[in-house]
């Protein structure tokens, strides 16, 4: 079976989403809240329908069906891959998850955004892409020991006030997950399943690492997100798939292009040694992707955080004018700016988050390895490559670039160059 159709967001608004920023008033480049999208919601979907039956939890029930995956391994990856099986079923636990997702983007109600004590939104999606990806993993890799760094934990969804949100989140689950496995959880399964994600991960062992949804405030507003699940294996990352529902099949270079439906939704993929790829969520058509080749700076376009809370964009404006940098920049939400500059739509990707910011690994695992792979490089601004051995978060020094290895060394210069005047500044 096919997956659905990406997501019916009229081409008009996403093709505003990845204008850079030309002019001040555009949502793009201003920086400013975006005009909040109508939505109108699902309630078969989003309220628990009687047709659901919550059995005992056990995953014994979980039993795959007969239909074929549409995230199937492909036969552009070399048979000898170690990691192909676990790239199989990443694959598909970042599909159905990716499918939930877009099934919530499209019936969100405002009563679904809880807040969290970092004031970040956390919606239904987000659990249930978790527990997905959880429960997808286990079925398909059973002989395997199981660690998960995951974003979310189940405190919030265990209150008693939470209970309706729970029901909705399995009924969710089980209607994603009904397309491919003969198969019913219960809310205590889901509860498990997204509580297995509280792994420390660490330099031993294989942990995977997900962010259900990264990107949500990007997916609150009907932009860019992305499901990102990594594996770690002695403190590597060895494998890396992005599902980027929203980010259109060709290339956002072109930022006056109009999208349709069935011209947007990306699986990037990649695994140490074997290259990264880009396959459509919709069908199985694959093609091998690279960075840009790009090597003077006046012809390159970079990438930074739509919210300018995330990430310093005076800075790397700074930072673009200082390089030589003509183009203005591309502001998109997630991981979807490793999947875009993996595949050369821009070439270069600025984060430099407020003091005091602890960047998490699963907001950068899977994109850093996709566009390794592709031939870029991810390092901090001091250079050093970005360690993901140290727990769930990154110890870095200041930032986040990254660009393909001929940009590499000037962009370096020009990134120490402002950062040492902008402190200078501050004196
Ligand atoms: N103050 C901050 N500075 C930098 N990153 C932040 C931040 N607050 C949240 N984030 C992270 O930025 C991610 C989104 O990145 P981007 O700006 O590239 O879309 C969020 O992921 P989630 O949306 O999964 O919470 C969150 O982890
Ligand atoms: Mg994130």
């Amino acid at each position: 079976m096919a997956c659905r159709a990406a997501i019916s967001l009229p081409s008009l608004c996403l093709a505003r989403t990845l204008k850079p920023s030309a002019s001040a008033s555009g949502r793009i480049s201003s920086g400013s809240a975006p005009p909040s999208k109508p939505y109108r919601p699902l309630r078969h979907l989003l309220l628990a329908p009687s047709r659901f039956r919550f059995l005992p939890p056990s995953f014994s029930h979980f039993r795959p069906s007969s239909r074929a995956c549409p995230a199937s391994p492909v036969a552009a990856m070399s048979s000898s891959s170690s990691y192909q099986k676990e790239l199989a079923a990443a694959k598909k636990a970042a599909s159905l998850a990716a499918r939930l997702c877009q099934t919530v983007q499209k019936a969100i109600l405002k009563s679904d955004v809880h807040s969290k004590a970092d004031k970040s939104p956390v919606t239904v999606a987000d659990y249930g892409s978790q527990a997905i990806v959880s429960l997808v993993l286990n079925k398909e890799l059973p002989s395997e020991s199981f660690s998960l760094v995951a974003e979310e934990d189940s405190a919030d969804l265990q209150k008693d006030d939470a209970q309706e949100t729970l029901e909705r989140i399995t009924a969710l689950v089980n209607d994603t997950l009904s397309s491919e496995y003969n198969t019913v959880v219960s809310d205590k399964d889901v509860l498990a399943a997204i509580d297995s994600g509280k792994s420390e991960g660490g330099p031993h062992g294989r942990h995977w690492v997900l962010d259900p949804i990264d990107g949500t405030k990007g997916f609150l507003r009907g932009d860019q997100y992305a499901i990102a699940l990594a594996l770690l294996d002695e403190g590597k990352v060895v494998l890396g798939v992005l599902a980027c529902p929203n980010l259109p099949l060709t290339s956002i270079a072109n930022v006056d292009a109009h999208y349709s439906e069935n011209q947007i939704g990306c699986l990037l993929y990649a695994t140490t040694g074997e290259g990264a790829y880009l396959q459509s969520l919709n069908d199985s058509s694959t093609v091998k992707i690279n960075v840009s080749t790009v090597d003077n700076p006046a012809d390159a376009s970079f990438f930074e955080s739509y919210e300018a809370a995330h990430s310093l964009h005076d800075l790397s404006k700074a930072i673009a004018e200082k390089l030589g940098v003509q183009a203005p920049p591309v502001r998109i939400d997630s991981q979807a700016k490793y999947g875009a500059l993996a595949r050369g739509d821009g070439a270069i990707y600025l984060r430099f988050p407020h003091k005091g910011y602890r960047e998490k690994i699963w907001d950068h695992a899977a994109g850093s390895i996709v566009v390794t792979e592709a031939g870029g490089i991810a390092t901090d601004a001091a250079g050093n490559h970005l360690d993901f051995s140290k727990g769930r978060h990154l110890d870095l020094d200041t930032g986040i670039i990254v660009t393909n290895k001929k940009l590499m060394p000037a962009l370096l210069n020009a990134v120490q160059e402002s950062i040492k005047a902008q402190s200078a500044s501050h004196l």
